[in-house]
């Protein structure tokens, strides 16, 4: 099996977790429209480089704790069916995970568009 097999391989088994998370996820699909929605405003409001620098962390972060707290619910699913204390220590703090980068995203976003946001109504 040559390199380019290999790395195609590996390219689509990430886009099949991906696709399993968006699709599975109702979470991971309010993380990529709000994603989305934080995309088109900072293209209208004007964001400058180090801003849009911050924006793409925040979404790559939360999105990745979200595709790692999907992988860990899979593997507790899959292990412990039944109910466990451990089980539930697994996925809350997989999913606390998730909340930590979302409360970061959330006042990134104040700070970068809370004075823009007061601005604009300002001028209506
Ligand atoms: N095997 C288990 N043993 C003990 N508690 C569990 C177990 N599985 C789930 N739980 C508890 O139930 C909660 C919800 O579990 P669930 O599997 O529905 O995942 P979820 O966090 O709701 O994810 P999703 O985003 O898929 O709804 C967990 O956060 C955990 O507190």
């Amino acid at each position: 099996m040559d390199w380019r097999h290999n790395w195609r391989r590996t390219f689509q088994a990430a886009i099949d977790g991906i696709k399993y998370a968006y699709t599975t996820q109702r979470n991971m699909r309010v993380h990529v429209y709000a994603s989305l929605i934080v995309i088109l405003f900072g293209i209208l409001l004007g964001v400058d480089t180090s801003e849009w620098l911050w924006l793409l962390l925040c979404i790559t972060v939360v999105i990745a704790a979200e595709l790692m707290n999907t992988a860990i619910e899979a593997v507790v699913d899959m292990v412990m069916p039944d109910q466990h204390p451990l089980a539930k220590i697994a996925k809350d703090t997989a999913a606390g995970a998730v909340l930590v980068t979302a409360a970061f995203a959330v006042i990134t976003g104040a700070i970068i568009f809370g004075g823009r946001f007061v601005t604009l109504i300002g001028t209506l």
